[in-house]
């Protein structure tokens, strides 16, 4: 049984992503929880005719039927952004949320992979991390943040400069998920040598900001959902290629705790510096979800300048997520 739980099964990020999700047959069973509206989500998704049985769970209560015994559960649960509003604005709301879904799944899937998307997501995988320490079944190479958004998002802006196949376009994207942390490797893809540096700071900047972007055009009905259910299905589905069909070398770039491969992480620390526990890097996923810690490449100038106005704000999201958890409440 492949069991796939999708928390915030109903919301925008999560009703498409089910669909992406109810598209493949590596999953038998997907599992969709909400605190509203999952039972006419999930009846709807049942009549595709594809492998997987559909159930809908909705309130608390039903949490641990729903996750139960997951291969892995993907997290948009939460509350998205305004106009105004930076990703850390949502921390107080969606750290409760994040937090009490990592409880459950800690007591209930204590071996899933689990794919945080809900922001602030530098904050939000601490949280989880914190939470599966507590109940003694932390397993760092389990515990993912979604970035991959940004090189989704990477590809397309990139191709459209250098008239590239953005789909065939690989764009790393490493450091974290908000603004000035989201650090785009645009030295290391061929055909960008031709671009002037007014060109890379402009797309860069783009990519940095393209969650803005989105928030601006919806003007107060959210933030990204139809790209995010893209990604977060591509990435599911990726950590589901290397850990249920034992595909090699599927590389992604995503957000997690360094020790999840000390020895790969030396190459990274010895870029970013010893205090960073937390990077989004290029990860090979295996049969225990990361497999290897690949390393950043050369970094260009530019890149290194971008790396140094990270780290602060990312250590700085990272130790509030951490004690959110350390300095509040023991379970
Ligand atoms: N990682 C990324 O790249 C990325 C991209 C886009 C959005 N996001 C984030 O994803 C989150 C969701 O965005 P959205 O647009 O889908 O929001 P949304 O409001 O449309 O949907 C969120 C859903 O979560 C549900 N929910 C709230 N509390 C819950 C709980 N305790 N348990 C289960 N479900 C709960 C809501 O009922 C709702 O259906 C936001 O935090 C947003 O910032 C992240
Ligand atoms: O911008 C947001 O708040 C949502 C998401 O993190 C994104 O990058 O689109």
């Amino acid at each position: 049984m492949v069991k796939v739980t999708v928390c915030g099964a109903a919301g925008g990020i999560g009703q498409p992503l089910s669909l992406l999700l109810k598209q493949s047959e590596l999953i038998t069973h997907l599992s969709l929880f909400d605190i509203v509206n999952t039972p006419g989500v999930a009846a709807d998704l049942s009549h595709i005719n594809t492998k997987s049985k559909v159930t809908g769970y909705v309130g608390t209560a039903q949490l641990e039927e729903a996750i139960k015994d997951s291969a892995v559960v993907v997290i948009p649960a939460g509350v998205p952004r305004k106009p105004g509003m930076t990703r850390d604005d949502l921390f107080n709301i969606n750290g409760g949320i994040v937090r009490d879904l990592a409880i459950a799944a800690a007591k209930f899937s204590p071996k899933a992979f689990i794919c945080v998307i809900s922001n602030p997501v530098n904050s939000t995988v601490p949280i989880v991390t914190e939470v599966f320490k507590q109940f003694g079944v932390y397993d760092p190479r389990k515990i993912f943040g979604v970035t991959t958004l940004d090189i989704v998002r990477a590809s397309t802006f990139v191709s459209e400069l250098i008239g590239a196949e953005a789909s065939q376009l690989q764009v790393p994207v490493v450091g974290g998920h908000s603004g000035v942390t989201i650090i785009p490797l645009l030295s290391q893809v061929v055909g960008t040598s031709a671009l002037s540096e007014d060109q890379i700071a402009k797309v860069t900047h783009r990519i940095q900001f393209g969650g803005d972007e989105v928030v601006q055009a919806k003007n107060g009905a959210g933030s990204a959902t139809l790209s995010m259910a893209f990604a977060g299905a591509r990435f599911t589905l990726n950590i589901l290629e290397a850990a249920i069909r034992g595909t090699s070398g599927v590389v992604e770039c995503t957000y997690v705790h360094l020790d999840a491969d000390k020895e790969g992480a030396k190459a990274i620390k010895s870029v970013v510096g010893d205090d960073i526990e937390y990077f989004s890097v290029p990860v090979e996923l295996g049969i225990n979800g990361v497999q290897k810690i690949k390393p950043l490449g050369n970094l260009s100038e530019y890149e290194q300048k971008l790396l140094s106005e990270a780290t602060a704000e990312l250590k700085g999201n990272i130790v509030k997520g951490a004690s959110f958890i350390t300095e509040g409440s023991k379970f």
